[in-house]
């Protein structure tokens, strides 16, 4: 691919521009070729479906007319002469293992991939790795997307597509599904209605990022053959502008403040020329494609977009497929698929289409040529395979006068180099460097192209990065072990400067004066704590490599690379026990699982058969689970096929720790009970994500008693809940002792994303009335059927009494008042909710007798606020409210004055009515009458025992019990 690309470079494109009669030699084609050109041409011209593109109406014809028959057929040979050289430079693709110019034909190993419109989320902030282990389940919600299709109008929804942003992560395959467009463009089976396909590598505009151009010179540069196109006829043809890579690009994006321009010859930068192209002042016709890695494809306002698709990569059965198309020799292939699918590691890894690529040279080299060694299993194993067989191309190459397995000083001194610039840039969280980088390292640019067999297999071309992230972590890890078994105590001690002499640490006399180097299990355990404290997890493959080089089997692999370490069998032991023994409190649980992937590439499977054993047994709940049994449960059941029904924290016989190390399971099942816990950020986090995961399986949560919980951790989740993908439709609180700010983050959410939300538990949070009156706030969501509005019910006596008699006048002032500014509220919001079962008041709980006055003075509050919400929902037209039971509360009969109001509505449709001891007088009943003689073919039942009504109260309720139209059968 690499080589291919070569042909469009500047160097190449410059000698090309500078010699004319070159392009002699590249314009030549047949003339079967020259007439196909001519019929799509003049198709094109004349039938381009009406509103695929206004420059293919108005712009073609008028161009056309205009063009005298010389012109057209020049015209015609330019488009030819352009689809000739695309297919020259898209038929072949250099993977890095072919020798230069004997690149593999791409419709050979071209294999279909799994392209989605939309996108995942977290994509970008998460390592991408472990990023792939979660997303390696197809999704039945997603829309499959064809490369082919990726303009084309797919429902009746759509409009007409303009701009397309693919993202996929590192080797995902987004080049190659550029690289099969434009060939299948060229060679005439796809898109013909689009005139040109014009594809450029942001890698190569980088080049020329300095310089200026106008889009018409631009195109002259990177796409020689197009010398004599001129500036009116790129108005009318239909173009399509392919910018692949955008996260490779050095220059920056601005859309808000830039030159306007709409000319084609116009002259500025490269990213101004970009930025109009797809804002669509320049060429509004033309189609724009940009592909990028995830993180960089925020610079791409959404607005701009008119399609944004995901590369996913391989499904399981595309993954076979790729080895089939891959090897003629039927029988490897069913070898090689068959050892994947052993290895669920290599299987999910397999996803990536270059992890593919790297599974395929290991595999094939061994099960070819070298029918002893053991096949690879562990990802420490097929890394040092494949840096082994890199080597020995390099060899083969070469030549050279010992094994091709043994490796010389030199190539040991490059490796460790490479090695060097991967882990200080990995520790920087980069993937691309520079020569200067590379300088730096004592690694010069002309050194690294020499050594073709190793490093052009390694790094791309321009501005240098690894084929995969995972290559870099594993160079960095070789490099990384190397220095330890050298006792380089600045380099490891300058790695692990985080927990630096600290006596009391549990570190402490690793680092002393006179044994200034760790044992390897002190290391290697430093090392793992660094990277569970990392936030997004970018240490985590690099620490699971250096645990995988600590077993000599895999320093045997790397030819002498690394000195033998003391990995006697003791050691290792001691690495093991501490793995199953490290305290990582506070720590994410996804950090934590890396702990058991740990275990597992120093090939110890106890605890996953253990856990194996354990999802088999029936008792789960008396099998007590240790911290890392736990980690490793929590990866199985994430990764299960099926998803959880219940994932209770409660039933599982184990430590605290080892319960928040469970909660990354919550990704994968259906009810999650996380109460009475003490839950930190980390694990908000991975709630959270579980919220908006795609697709996201959560409809329950539970977390109550969580009392944990801050205003940022509700409002981190209440983000979560306005999330497309979420679907929760239970969130229990009750008693989180949450403030006015997470109501105010709650009812935003509930706001924004109403439609699956139907029960919110708030029960025993003390909430006052600007928290409720936050909360009202949804209730106007005209989808929302309130069904049962309900205050749970605590003893009369507790309520009772002297406390509220006790308030000083004051405070009964400012209960007024906010009792009028709830009413207001009232009036302005008519919802309701279905199903919804709303509860805002405070339990009553033996364990905390409510003695002080605060408490009841908080009650108070809360009953105002219930009314006001009891007559939110009488009063709408959409009212589905039929009980309201505000038993025990003291409501008075001013609240229920109040409340009569809503009964008198029109819409009232409520038919039980309970106020049980709410401390109301035969006032109360007064207003109940009057409500219920103007209201009186709803009410069914009405309860007002133990209340003080006296005989003059019941005498007017009974009045109304006469009356013919009154349906009340049940009068308490
Ligand atoms: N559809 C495919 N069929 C076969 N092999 C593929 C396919 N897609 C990708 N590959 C393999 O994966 C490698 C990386 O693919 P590609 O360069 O397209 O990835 P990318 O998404 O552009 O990555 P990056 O973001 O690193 O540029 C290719 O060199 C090839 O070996």
């Amino acid at each position: 691919m690499d080589e291919d690309r070569a042909e469009s470079t500047v160097p190449s494109c410059v000698s090309l521009k500078s010699d004319h009669s070159k392009q002699g030699l590249i314009y030549f084609r047949s003339s079967e070729e020259i007439e196909r050109g001519e019929h799509i041409l003049s198709n094109w011209d004349q039938s381009a479906p009406p509103g695929e593109s206004s420059c293919s109406q108005a712009g073609s014809r008028s161009g056309d007319a205009e063009m005298k028959p010389k012109q057209r057929s020049d015209l015609q040979e330019l488009i030819e002469g352009h689809k000739m050289s695309l297919k020259r430079r898209c038929e072949h693709v250099t993977e890095g293992t072919h020798e230069a110019g004997s690149g593999t034909l791409l419709n050979k190993i071209y294999t279909e991939l799994y392209i989605i419109e939309g996108q995942s989320e977290e994509v970008d902030t998460q390592h991408e790795v472990r990023q792939l282990e979660r997303t390696s389940k197809k999704n039945i919600q997603d829309t499959p997307i064809k490369c082919q299709d990726i303009f084309k109008v797919l429902s009746e929804q759509q409009r007409h597509i303009r701009v397309v942003l693919t993202n996929g992560v590192a080797g995902v395959g987004k080049t190659f599904s550029v690289q099969k467009f434009s060939l299948d463009w060229a060679e005439g089976l796809e898109n013909q209605d689009i005139s040109l396909v014009l594809p450029l590598s942001c890698r190569e505009l980088n080049l020329i990022r300095d310089e200026q151009h106008s889009l018409l010179s631009l195109l002259h540069v990177f796409h020689p053959t197009l010398q004599k196109i001129r500036a009116e006829d790129l108005t009318v043809w239909k173009l399509l502008f392919i910018f692949d890579g955008l996260d490779e690009s050095r220059f920056s994006l601005d859309f808000n403040n830039h030159q306007v321009i709409s000319d084609v010859t116009q002259v500025s930068s490269v990213d101004v020329l970009l930025v109009n192209l797809i804002q669509g002042n320049l060429l509004p016709s033309a189609l724009i494609w940009i592909t990028s890695r995830p993180a960089a494809a925020y610079q791409i306002p959404p607005s701009c977009v008119d399609r944004i698709t995901e590369v996913r990569g391989f499904t399981d059965s595309q993954k076979e497929e790729y080895f089939r198309r891959r090897f003629s020799d039927e029988d490897l292939s069913k070898r090689i698929i068959s050892h994947i699918k052993a290895s669920r590691s290599l299987h999910i890894m397999c996803l990536i289409p270059v992890f593919c690529w790297i599974t395929a040279i290991v595999l094939e080299d061994m099960m070819t040529r070298d029918q002893r060694g053991e096949l690879p299993k562990t990802l420490t194993d097929l890394y040092s395979h494949f840096l082994r067989v890199q080597m020995k191309r390099k060899k083969q190459k070469y030549g050279g006068k010992q094994r091709p397995e043994e490796l010389t000083e030199a190539d040991k001194e490059l490796l460790l180099k490479l090695g060097r610039l991967a882990f200080e840039h990995l520790e920087k969280g980069n993937i691309m460097f520079y020569s200067e980088d590379l300088e730096r390292c004592g690694l010069d640019v002309s050194e690294v192209s020499v050594y073709s067999g190793v490093c052009t297999e390694i790094f791309k071309r321009e501005i240098y990065c690894f084929v995969h992230l995972s290559i870099q972590e594993f160079l960095a890890a070789v490099y990384m072990f190397h220095r330890y078994t050298r006792k380089d105590t600045a380099v490891i001690s300058q790695f692990l400067k985080y927990s630096k002499p600290n006596p009391f640490s549990e570190f402490a006399g690793l680092f002393t004066n006179n044994d200034p180097v760790t044992s390897l299990d002190g290391f290697l355990r430093r090392a793992l704590m660094k990277s569970l404290k990392s936030k997004n997890g970018h240490l985590d493959l690099f620490v699971r490599f250096l645990h995988g080089l600590s077993l000599e089997s895999n320093q045997r692999i790397l030819g002498g690379l690394l000195d033998q370490t003391d990995s006697h069998p003791e050691t290792i032991q001691k690495v093991l026990n501490n793995l199953k023994e490290v305290n990582s409190d506070k720590i994410s649980p996804d950090r934590s699982i890396n702990i058991f992937h740990c275990l597992m590439e120093m090939k110890d499977q106890s605890v996953h058969q253990e856990i194996q054993e354990f999802l088999k047994s029936g008792k789960k709940s008396q099998r007590r689970l240790s911290e890392i049994h736990c980690s490793a449960l929590a990866y199985l059941l994430q990764m299960s096929e099926e998803v959880l029904d219940e994932l209770n924290l409660q039933q599982y016989n184990t430590s605290e720790e080892g319960r928040r190390r469970l909660i990354s399971a919550v990704r994968n099942c259906r009810k999650a009970v996380l109460s009475g816990r003490v839950l930190s950020k980390s694990h908000w986090k991975v709630v959270a994500s579980a919220m908006t995961s795609n697709p996201s399986h959560l409809r329950e949560l539970d977390l109550s008693n969580n009392q944990s919980l801050t205003d940022a951790d509700v409002e981190l989740l209440s983000s979560a809940m306005m999330h497309p993908n979420c679907r929760l439709e239970t969130l229990r609180l009750r008693h989180c002792s949450l403030s006015e700010i997470s109501c105010g983050s709650l009812a935003s959410a509930l706001r924004s994303n109403p439609s699956h939300l139907r029960v919110l538990e708030l029960r025993g949070n003390q909430l006052k009335d600007p928290a409720v009156k936050l909360l009202c706030g949804f209730l106007q969501d005209p989808l929302c059927k309130l069904e049962t509005l309900s205050q749970k019910p605590k003893p009369a006596s507790l309520l009772k009494g002297q406390q509220v008699e006790q308030k000083p006048p004051a405070e009964k002032v400012l209960s007024q008042r906010k009792w009028w500014r709830t009413m207001k509220l009232a009036k302005l919001h008519l919802s309701s909710r279905d199903g919804l079962s709303w509860s805002c008041g405070t339990r009553y709980r033996p364990e905390e007798p409510p003695t002080n006055k605060l408490f009841s003075w908080e009650e108070r509050a809360l009953n105002l606020s219930s009314v006001c919400l009891s007559l939110v929902a009488l009063k709408s037209n959409l009212s589905h409210l039929r009980v309201l039971d505000l038993s025990y509360n003291m409501l008075e009969d001013s609240g229920v004055k109040r409340l009569c109001s809503g009964l008198e509505s029109p819409n009232c449709k409520l038919e039980r009515l309970r106020l049980k001891d709410c401390s109301l007088s035969e006032i109360s009943c007064d207003s109940l009458a009057s409500a219920l003689r103007s209201n009186p073919s709803h009410l069914r039942e009405l309860d007002l025992s133990q209340n003080q009504l006296k005989d003059s109260g019941v005498k007017l309720l009974c009045g109304v019990l006469l009356d013919p139209v009154c349906k009340l059968e049940t009068l308490r």
